[in-house]
């Protein structure tokens, strides 16, 4: 537990500060609001309570946290209390399996297992290295798409790009990469459509039993949804399932091991069984639903300020032309010697990243964190966008400036650390036991992709049209006026 106080001293039992509010009616004013809506409520709650805030959302409370030492305290020094995840809305549990996927997975053995799967089978540098073939295949297809809108002169809507791009190359690796594009377009209508509509049935949470009744219709048109999504899957899963053993059979050279194959293998270290169908549906869903919109956001902002800024835009490109010469595509390898690419990257990570806040954790036990009480069961949220623009640590932090991630003189100082594992400066993909599991492929796909738009295009601002980076809440945190360019194919002499 914290050490926070002597043993004389009584631990607190106030929470952190927060708004007065009526009890009840509060609570449920809360429920209806997105992150999106609390957080410009929370920055001035902040500015005004201090760096923990308490709101009573629903029946229990939540505490945000903006201090990024606090974060360190809860999440890395103290990371068996603070990993837990809250109970999921029953509407949820229709899509999770019952909080049976690695983001609402209760923190325990059968998580454990399930992430452990993720990480050392499909996640490890080395398995990472095995899908390039998929990445080169999901970039022809793009330079394709963009080399006709550079002849035609038409300009380009950046995003829809970005994230179908994304989506086939995660498909690809979690079924196996003899999929065709019509097969890849079918599974993107699908996750689409829910991700699009589950907002819609958040009224079915508020009080489940009364909704089942008067709201029955919606409740059906849910699980609809949820066989819709399961009659795409399941079929992939099953042909994947004797595919995979007729290319173990004949020891072909063409087998790399896909995501679905793993989860096949896997068994429950609880129940000792395998996974069933519907879980099988909800892990590969997972999978490619964490991974599009987060990366194709990120891609989206970091490519909005290489379009605002072309002095930066060019020195990335004298960059990567000092690398790859004559080279036609990028090559993996060639990515580490990037080290401008890599500060860009951080940059946009740091200045837009794609969701605000973590997925909600739960505290497992009464536990005092900044002097205040933290109750078993209360929700903490950590405050991500705000962290990275800290004036304290970053200076001008709503600025764009790569060149702060560059390494200055010849210290020994490592590259920065983004696991934030010794001390946060910006948290994107969270930190401690939760933080994402994909970060090494979110920043590979982010360096991939980006050097090869810039190796091979010249990116501007359609004519006219200044770069707003205005920001809108979608599944993250997307750019309100999306980014539109015109471009045109980078010439060998340029
Ligand atoms: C730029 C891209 C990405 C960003 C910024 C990002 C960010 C995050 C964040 C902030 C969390 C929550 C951490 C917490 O709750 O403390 C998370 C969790 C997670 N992410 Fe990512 N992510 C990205 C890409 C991906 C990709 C490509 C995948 C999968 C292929 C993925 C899979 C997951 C999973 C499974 C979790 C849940 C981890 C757990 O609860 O144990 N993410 N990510």
């Amino acid at each position: 537990l914290f050490n926070l106080f002597s043993p004389s001293e009584k631990p607190p039992k106030a929470l952190p500060p927060g708004p007065s509010t009526f009890p009840l009616i509060g609570n449920i004013i809360w429920l209806t609001k997105s992150f999106f809506q609390i957080e410009p409520i929370l920055r001035s709650l902040h500015l005004k309570l201090g760096p923990m805030v308490t709101l009573h959302i629903g029946s229990r409370p939540s505490i945000f946290i903006f201090d990024r030492s606090l974060a360190h305290q809860a999440l890395v020094q103290n990371g068996s209390i603070f990993s837990d995840r809250p109970k999921t809305l029953p509407t949820n549990q229709i899509m999770n399996s019952n909080q049976r996927n690695i983001s609402s997975g209760a923190y325990g053995p059968t998580w454990r297992i399930i992430r452990r799967n993720l990480t050392s089978e499909i996640l490890h540098p080395s398995r990472i290295k095995s899908f390039s073939h998929a990445r080169k295949w999901v970039w022809e297809i793009l330079f394709h798409s963009l080399t006709t809108k550079a002849k035609t002169g038409e300009s380009v809507e950046v995003l829809s790009h970005f994230r179908h791009g994304m989506f086939c190359l995660l498909v690809l690796m979690c079924f196996g990469d003899k999929l065709s594009q019509e097969q890849i377009a079918a599974i993107e209508v699908v996750a689409r459509k829910i991700l699009l509509s589950l907002d819609r049935f958040n009224i079915l949470n508020f009080c489940p039993s009364v909704t089942k009744v008067l709201l029955r219709h919606k409740w059906r048109e849910l699980s609809q949804l949820r066989k819709e999504q399961e009659e795409v899957l399941i079929p992939l899963i099953r042909a994947r399932e004797k595919a995979k053993q007729e290319l173990k059979n004949n020891e072909s050279d063409d087998y790399v091991l896909a995501y679905v194959d793993t989860l096949l293998d896997l068994e429950l270290p609880l129940e000792k069984r395998k996974l069933n169908d519907g879980e099988m549906v909800t892990l590969t869903s997972e999978f490619l639903n964490a991974g599009t919109d987060t990366t194709s956001t990120a891609l989206q902002w970091i490519m909005a300020n290489l379009v605002k800024y072309p002095h930066i835009q060019n020195k990335l490109w004298l960059e990567i032309k000092s690398v790859a010469g004559d080279n036609e595509v990028i090559k993996e390898d060639d990515l580490q010697k990037m080290a401008y690419l890599k500060a860009v990257i951080l940059e946009g990570l740091r200045r837009h990243p794609p969701g605000h806040f973590v997925l909600p954790h739960r505290a497992t036990e009464d536990t005092v964190l900044g002097g205040f009480k933290v109750p078993k069961d209360g929700t903490i949220n950590f405050m991500v966008a705000d962290m990275g623009w800290d004036p304290d640590v970053w200076e001008d932090p709503m600025a764009f400036k790569p060149e702060r991630f560059l390494k200055t003189g010849d210290s020994d100082e490592q590259v920065f650390d983004i696991t934030g594992s010794r001390e946060i400066k910006m948290m994107p993909f969270g930190v401690g036991r939760r933080i994402c599991p994909a970060l090494g492929l979110a920043l590979l796909h982010l360096e991939y992709f980006v050097a090869n738009f810039i190796w091979k295009f010249e990116w501007k601002a359609v004519d006219g049209d200044s770069i707003s980076l205005e920001e809108k809440q979608e599944f993250t945190v997307v750019m309100k006026t999306p980014l539109k360019a015109q471009i045109s194919v980078r010439k060998k002499t340029n």
